[in-house]
C-alpha cells in the first residue's frame, strides 16, 4: 500500500443480482485529503459508501486502510467478509466513521444523547471495567460526555445540547450527523450528500466546516456531494462515476476539462447540467 494513501480500493464490484451498481472500481485518498466521488443519479456512489463502511459485502475486490501510526495495514475487505452486522460494527472501529444521504439521527432521542449512543464501541468495553471498578467506568462515562461536548462545540450546536434532536432545524441534523460520526474518533469520515437541502449560506458554512475539520482535526474527508460549486471548491481529487465505473479521477481542473465527465453529465438530467 501506497505509504501517503489512507485507503485503496481496488476492482470493487458490487452486483445487486443482474444490476451492477460497481463495476470494478478502483481509486485511491490520500492522507489528509478531501477527496470527493460524484457523478449522476444512480451512478453507484452510495453503493461504494456502503461497502466501505460494511453495510454491504462488496461482490468482489478490496478495500485497505492503512494501519495507524505505522501499524500493518488494515484489509477492510477480509472484514466485509464477516457477516453484515458485524461488518459495519467492525469497520467504526477500524476508524471508518459516515453519516447519511437521508439524516438518520435518533431523533426522539437528545443531541446529546445521539452523540453519547454514537460512542457505544467506546463504551462497550468500559462494562466490563464497570463490572471491575467503578471509578474506571465513572471516568469512561465522563469522557463520552467531554468528546461529545468537544464536538457539539465544533459544530457549534451546544446550545441544542438538551433539545430533541427531531425538532432542530434541518441544517443543523445535518451538523449534529457530522458531530456524531466525529464522536466515534475516525481517521476517515465519509459524508454521503452532507449539502442536501441546504440553503447557500448553509452550504458555504458547512465547506469552511468540513475543511476545518480536516485542518485542526487531522480527519481525513471522502465526500458524496451533486453540488459542484462546493465540491470543486474544497476537495483537492475527485473520482468521477458513471453506470457504476470510474470514468475519470483527478484535481478540480482535470475532471473539469474531462470529455468524459461532460458527456456524462450533459447526457444526465436537467437539474445536474451545468454541474461538471
Ligand atoms: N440494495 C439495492 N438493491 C438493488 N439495487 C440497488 C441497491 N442499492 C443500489 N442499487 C442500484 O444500484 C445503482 C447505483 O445506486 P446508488 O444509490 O449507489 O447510486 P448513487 O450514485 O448514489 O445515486 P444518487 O446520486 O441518486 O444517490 C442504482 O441503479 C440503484 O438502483
Amino acid at each position: 500500500m501506497d505509504p501517503r494513501n489512507l485507503l485503496e480500493v481496488r476492482n470493487l464490484t458490487m452486483r445487486f443480482g443482474g444490476i451492477v451498481a460497481n463495476n470494478d472500481v478502483s481509486f485511491d485518498v490520500a492522507q489528509g485529503s478531501i477527496t470527493a466521488l460524484i457523478g449522476p443519479n444512480g451512478a453507484g456512489k452510495t453503493t461504494v459508501f456502503n461497502c466501505l463502511t460494511g453495510f454491504y459485502r462488496a461482490s468482489e475486490g478490496t478495500i485497505h486502510l492503512a494501519g495507524d501510526q505505522g501499524c500493518a495495514p488494515l484489509e477492510v475487505g477480509g472484514l466485509l467478509s464477516k457477516p453484515l452486522i458485524g461488518g459495519s460494527y467492525l469497520v467504526a472501529r477500524a476508524g471508518i466513521a459516515r453519516t447519511f444521504q437521508n439524516i438518520r439521527l435518533f431523533r426522539e432521542m437528545s443531541v446529546v444523547e445521539n452523540l453519547l449512543v454514537a460512542q457505544h464501541n467506546h463504551l462497550d468495553r468500559n462494562l466490563l471495567s464497570g463490572a471491575l471498578g467503578l471509578r474506571r467506568y465513572r471516568q469512561a462515562e465522563r469522557d463520552g460526555i467531554e468528546r461529545a461536548f468537544h464536538w457539539l462545540r465544533v459544530m457549534d450546536l451546544e446550545e441544542d445540547a438538551n433539545r430533541l434532536a427531531g425538532e432542530l432545524p434541518y441544517g443543523r441534523q445535518r451538523r449534529l450527523e457530522i458531530a456524531r460520526a466525529m464522536c466515534t474518533g475516525p481517521r476517515l469520515v465519509c459524508l454521503d450528500e452532507p449539502a442536501a437541502g441546504l440553503n447557500p449560506r448553509e452550504k458555504a458554512d458547512l465547506a469552511e466546516r468540513i475543511q476545518h475539520l480536516r485542518n485542526e482535526h487531522r480527519v481525513t474527508v471522502l465526500l458524496i456531494e451533486h453540488d459542484m460549486s462546493l465540491v470543486m471548491g474544497i476537495s483537492e481529487h475527485i473520482v468521477v462515476l458513471d453506470h457504476g465505473e470510474v470514468i475519470a479521477a483527478g484535481d478540480p481542473q482535470e475532471v473539469k476539462n474531462s470529455p468524459a465527465v461532460i458527456t456524462a453529465y450533459l447526457g444526465a438530467d436537467d437539474d445536474e447540467e451545468g454541474a461538471a
